[in-house]
């Protein structure tokens, strides 16, 4: 590792003697086990590098797919190009390394101490406290800049949800938002079919409509409808389309999903949707969707905003039916919601006004005792620097150490100026398939549809050359 390459090993990672240990691994302190996904276990590890010691990086480790034919070339080279990704508000990919004994694969990630799922969490247990508006607008707005960049670069994320969207915990970039996750639903059988089945939920809570009603041709309209939720999740403290998975097929008709969407945002209509006809599921399921008769709850009832309101407006154009409709996270970042006080800050987790409380949000609890075989003892719990709790627990354990204060508010906050991204040799990479302006492969069997095609036409993503929200007074780093 630290070449820049994805660096290969044909020894498996059997267990903690440094002997044993692949060479990539030997770079770093393994910490232990901080999460586990559908598709793999995310591990805590430190490097060991004078130049960056001890400093905090995510291993994400795949498990083997049940007929045990790992990770394909293909996928490989398409994560191999996700490393050229760079932007403040995405998570950066440091390293990619494969065991060739088995074809796992373990993406290196810089590190973030929390996640929207927690926050939320935090504050919903806390029990009628909900996040101040400068925060929600911050991490919205960071959000939106993140994945304008994403799009703008023909990455559909299509797995957004809260636990992947990351905020970094103390240092210099405390308070800011990086997505997670972009890119990979590439690499996992279509659409988002899990490479084993280790019980955890695959979840559809912030799946559009048209994913839900069986389109084949998604845009990044998808990712749009999750940020809508997210947002109004960040409002309320509650999912906002809280449907119960049906799994009787891979890929089964979610009608649940659906009828939680129906009951508040109201009946779809052709007038509104007209491609809604062509959606297989529309056609298929006469009898439950068509059928059936829903009285409109009201979005604003369901999150409290007078229909008015900027926010409630900008929620609600995420939420539009029709995919071709439906704000772009260019268009969400220029609208009135952050023009208007509180203004969005880089730190979106200082206190909105002076005197406010500083909310200390838990750290990661981290399972010392499991590897990335999932079973070893990897070494004596330690402090760890970061403020993690170790625990030796399994995850869900309560980690909670105390932290300092956030750093007191400045004024003049940086712009966010994303790196423009390298060009890769595709004729080198030896790869085939759909390009795009930025050397991105577009997912197959996938065309560029309205929704991307503006993003095409454009030299520089907007919202991205502006900077920070516009015609800002006053700022908080
Ligand atoms: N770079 C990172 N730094 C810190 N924690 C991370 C990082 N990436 C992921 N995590 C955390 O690890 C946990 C598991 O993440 P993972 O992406 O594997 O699963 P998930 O997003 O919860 O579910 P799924 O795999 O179904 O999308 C989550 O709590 C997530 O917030």
């Amino acid at each position: 590792m630290g070449d820049g390459n994805a660096t290969t090993n044909n020894r498996s990672v059997s267990n903690s003697n440094n002997n044993e240990k692949p060479e990539w691994l030997q770079q770093y302190n393994l910490i232990g086990k901080i999460g586990e996904g559908t598709y793999g276990l995310v591990f805590l590890a430190k490097t060991k590098s004078p130049a960056n010691r001890g400093k905090s990086i995510a291993i994400k480790k795949f498990k083997q797919s049940k007929d045990g034919d790992g990770v394909s070339p293909t996928a490989i080279r398409e994560i191999m190009l996700l490393r050229e990704i760079s932007h403040e508000n995405v998570v950066k990919l440091v390293n990619v390394h494969i065991n060739h004994a088995d074809m796992s694969l373990y993406l290196a990630f810089d590190y973030a101490e929390h996640d929207l799922y927690e926050i939320i969490r935090h504050h919903r247990d806390k029990g009628s406290h909900c996040i101040n508006q400068y925060t929600v607008k911050s991490l919205l707005w960071q959000l939106l800049n993140g994945l304008n960049y994403l799009h703008s670069n023909w990455i559909i994320h299509r797995d957004l949800k809260p636990s992947n969207i990351l905020v970094m915990g103390e240092g210099d970039e405390h308070g800011v938002v990086k997505i997670a996750d972009f890119g990979l639903a590439r690499i996992y059988q279509a659409p988002l079919k899990p490479l084993s089945d280790n019980g955890v939920v695959v979840t559809i809570w912030y799946r559009a409509p048209e994913l839900l009603l069986g389109a084949k041709h998604y845009t990044s309209a998808v990712d749009m409808w999750a940020v809508g939720c997210i947002f109004a999740e960040l409002l309320t403290l509650k999912p906002l389309f809280q449907g119960a998975e049906a799994k009787s097929t891979p890929n089964p008709f979610q009608l649940d999903q659906l009828d939680k969407i129906f009951k508040v945002l109201g009946h779809p209509t052709l007038e509104k949707w007209p491609t809604l006809a062509n959606l297989p599921h529309w056609q298929s399921d006469l009898q439950h969707i068509q059928g059936h008769k829903y009285e409109n709850t009201g979005l604003h009832n369901v999150v409290h905003l007078s229909p008015k309101s900027a926010p409630y407006d900008l929620l609600s154009k995420m939420l539009e039916y029709d995919p071709r409709k439906r704000i772009t996270a260019a268009q969400a970042l220029e609208h009135e919601y952050f023009r208007i006080e509180p203004l969005p800050g880089r730190n979106a987790l200082v206190p909105s006004q002076p005197g406010e409380k500083v909310i200390n949000y838990p750290t990661r609890p981290v399972d010392t005792n499991t590897d990335f075989e999932g079973t070893t003892s990897l070494q004596p719990p330690q402090p760890v620097s970061s403020g993690n709790a170790v625990s030796g627990g399994m995850p869900g354990g309560h980690g909670v150490a105390n932290r300092s204060a956030s750093r007191p508010m400045q004024i003049g906050m940086p712009r966010m100026q994303p790196q423009v991204m390298a060009t890769y040799n595709m004729a080198q990479a030896g790869m085939g398939g759909a390009m795009n302006p930025a050397g991105i492969p577009m997912p197959r069997g996938v065309a560029a549809q309205p929704h991307q095609q503006q993003h095409l036409r454009r030299k520089d993503p907007p919202g991205m050359g502006s900077g920070y929200p516009p015609q800002q007074k006053s700022r908080r780093q």
